[in-house]
């Protein structure tokens, strides 16, 4: 089916931006594990993000990665195009995807196995490839561990049977995650001056995979898309935050938790005078995994929304889809009864 256009242009200016609404979660657990998990699933499920502090990843690490990152970007463009083009992982700069959307920024996309990125290396720092693989390694392993930490959070304070169920998806060897770095170049507009608050940096969209974990230099551009308390949705600014990750639920993660936990949309707008960094770790399955609501997750109150898909399928629909698509809605189950009714009808795309 044909892909609406993205609804940016429809949602309201920051101007309107609903009172900033950016839920804070201190990792250390001050007040109890307990306290920490409810903390968690209340943000997950109000909000679909939240700011993680005291989380644990020592500050050299995301340094280390920053500096190999703006070593890269800062190449010749003749150079960083042998990293690419994306197909989908790889170097690319403004387009996003292959169906025509496209932003104020410059990319790497790299799959998280060590050998993958060994071999991609070779074409991102010719001089010294282990000085970029080492780098982004050190990085996923500690990103990694941080999201595993607040699923497991998460599967305790969901009140799982086997609370470990989640981060298991993301801990095999087999497991299809990615990392992400964008770099968005200043917006200036050659008068001395900064481009209209709507430059796209990064468009519309939500986060297929599991779980997200992002960081940021001290430049701010995130948005995220919230109720504003008034029957609509208001794009509030993230203020940025170099010492702290921000984590938001995907898609998998909303179908795991059969709409309970809820995958927000959020966008980059582009309209500052300092280049914006930015490392994103996407949590994935294998991609032979069967992704279907945890049993908990369903109930005569809540039937069970979305048919069982594979990762494998899920990712091979959002490909031939535009970046702002709500592609979970493709999936979804209709029909009285919910999903445990041999009668349901599947959303066909
Ligand atoms: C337009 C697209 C880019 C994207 C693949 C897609 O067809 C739809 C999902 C997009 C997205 C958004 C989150 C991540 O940045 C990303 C790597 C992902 O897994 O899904 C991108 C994809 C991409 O840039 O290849
Ligand atoms: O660069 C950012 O800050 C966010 C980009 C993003 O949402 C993505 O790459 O999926
Ligand atoms: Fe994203």
């Amino acid at each position: 089916s044909a892909a609406p256009a993205s609804s940016s242009a429809a949602a309201p200016a920051c101007r309107d931006m609903a009172p900033a609404g950016i839920p804070t979660i201190d990792m250390s657990a001050p007040a109890g594990r307990a306290e920490l998990s409810r903390q968690m699933v209340e943000a997950f499920a109000e909000r679909g993000f939240f700011k993680a502090v005291n989380h644990g990843v020592p500050p050299r690490v995301s340094a280390r990665l920053d500096a190999a990152s703006a070593a890269f970007f800062a190449r010749p463009a003749e150079e960083k195009q042998q990293a690419g083009p994306p197909d989908p992982l790889g170097y690319g700069s403004r387009s996003i995807g292959s169906h025509g959307d496209v932003g104020e920024l410059e990319y790497l996309i790299l799959h998280t196995d060590p050998d993958v990125v060994a071999r991609k290396a070779r074409a991102i720092d010719r001089d010294d490839p282990s000085r970029f693989s080492e780098a982004v390694n050190e990085y996923v392993q500690a990103v990694r561990h941080l999201a595993c930490q607040i699923l497991d959070l998460l599967g305790e304070g969901l009140g799982l049977r086997d609370p470990a169920s989640i981060s298991r998806l993301v801990t095999t060897t087999d497991s299809d995650s990615l990392v992400r770095i964008n770099n968005y170049p200043p917006s200036a507009t050659g008068d001395g001056g900064v481009k209209a608050a709507s430059a796209v940096g990064f468009g519309e969209h939500s986060d297929p995979q599991i779980l997200s974990v992002l960081r940021a230099n001290d430049v701010d551009g995130l948005q995220v898309l919230l109720p504003d308390g008034r029957g609509e949705d208001a794009w509030v600014q993230v203020p940025a935050d170099p010492a702290a990750f921000f984590i938001n639920v995907g898609d998998l993660l909303q179908a795991l938790t059969n709409g309970k936990l809820v995958s927000i949309r959020h966008r980059v707008m582009a309209s500052t005078s300092k280049p914006r960094l930015s490392a994103i770790y996407f949590a994935a399955p294998a991609l032979h995994e069967s992704i279907s609501a945890l049993p908990e997750t369903v109930t005569a109150d809540a039937p069970r929304r979305y048919r069982p898909f594979t990762w494998a399928e899920y990712k091979k629909t959002m490909y031939t889809l535009r970046l702002s698509h709500n592609r979970l809605d493709l999936f979804k189950v209709v029909g009285e009864g919910g999903g445990d009714s041999e009668q349901v009808r599947v959303v066909q795309m």
